[in-house]
């Protein structure tokens, strides 16, 4: 296998500061970065193989940047993505009304792609219940909605990061999943301006 090869393109999108790079990080590389916040200007890209069973699923990660600012290129990178992570900070309900964008802008945009809903900095609400901003059972109300699946994370503590990220390669590789699937995988080594088709606009 090529390690360009990618099984799932996975965009990951909410408000700026919420903890998008921080997730791929814990996940990636295992760890924390701490230190003066940088935004992502754009959007960064990372390969990485997740074991399902037997086989491998190779997720293609694009973290895009929350600032609205950058909004309109976020929408270049969602495109033809097989799963959506919509982050919010679980101490920011102002966040939260930038999930309900991306998920309108998602069902209208990208049908096929499936969506997690990811309530970020969950060491904060452990550590203080009083910073809790979004109640997980309103959060819970709506993923059913929209039959999307919600996970509470903690970068810092790595709590529920990887089975966030294994339940989209599980989900991936389900065969529900599969037929929705046009073509097998991308090779961004190939297709590197496949990525850049015009955006969804209303
Ligand atoms: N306590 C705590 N802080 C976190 C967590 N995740 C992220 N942060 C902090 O939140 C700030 C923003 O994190 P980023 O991961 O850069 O956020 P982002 O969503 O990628 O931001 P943009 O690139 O601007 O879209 C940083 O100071 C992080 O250290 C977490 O799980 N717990």
């Amino acid at each position: 296998m090529s390690s360009h090869r990618v099984d799932a393109k996975v965009v990951m999108l909410g408000k700026e500061s919420v903890g998008k790079t921080s997730l791929v990080e814990r996940f990636v590389h295992h760890r924390f970065l701490v230190g003066p916040y940088q935004n992502t200007i754009g959007a960064a890209f990372v390969a990485k193989p997740v074991q399902v069973g037997d086989k491998v699923v190779t997720l293609g990660i694009w973290d895009t940047a929350g600032s609205e600012r950058y909004e309109a290129m976020s929408r270049i990178y969602y495109r033809g993505a097989k799963a959506a992570i919509v982050c919010y900070d679980l101490t920011d309900s102002s966040s939260f009304l930038r999930v309900r964008f991306w998920v309108k802008e998602l069902q209208n945009c990208e049908e096929h792609c499936k969506i997690y809903l990811c309530g970020t900095k969950n060491d904060l609400v452990e550590a203080d219940r009083s910073v809790r901003q979004v109640d997980y059972h309103d959060v819970q109300d709506f993923a059913d909605e929209i039959k999307a699946q919600l996970f509470e994370t903690s970068s810092k503590t790595g709590a529920n990061v990887d089975k966030l990220f294994q339940k989209v390669a599980v989900d991936f590789n389900s065969t529900a999943f599969q037929v929705l699937t046009e073509e097998k995988g991308v090779d961004l080594g190939q297709k590197k301006d496949a990525y850049f088709y015009s955006c969804c606009h209303h």
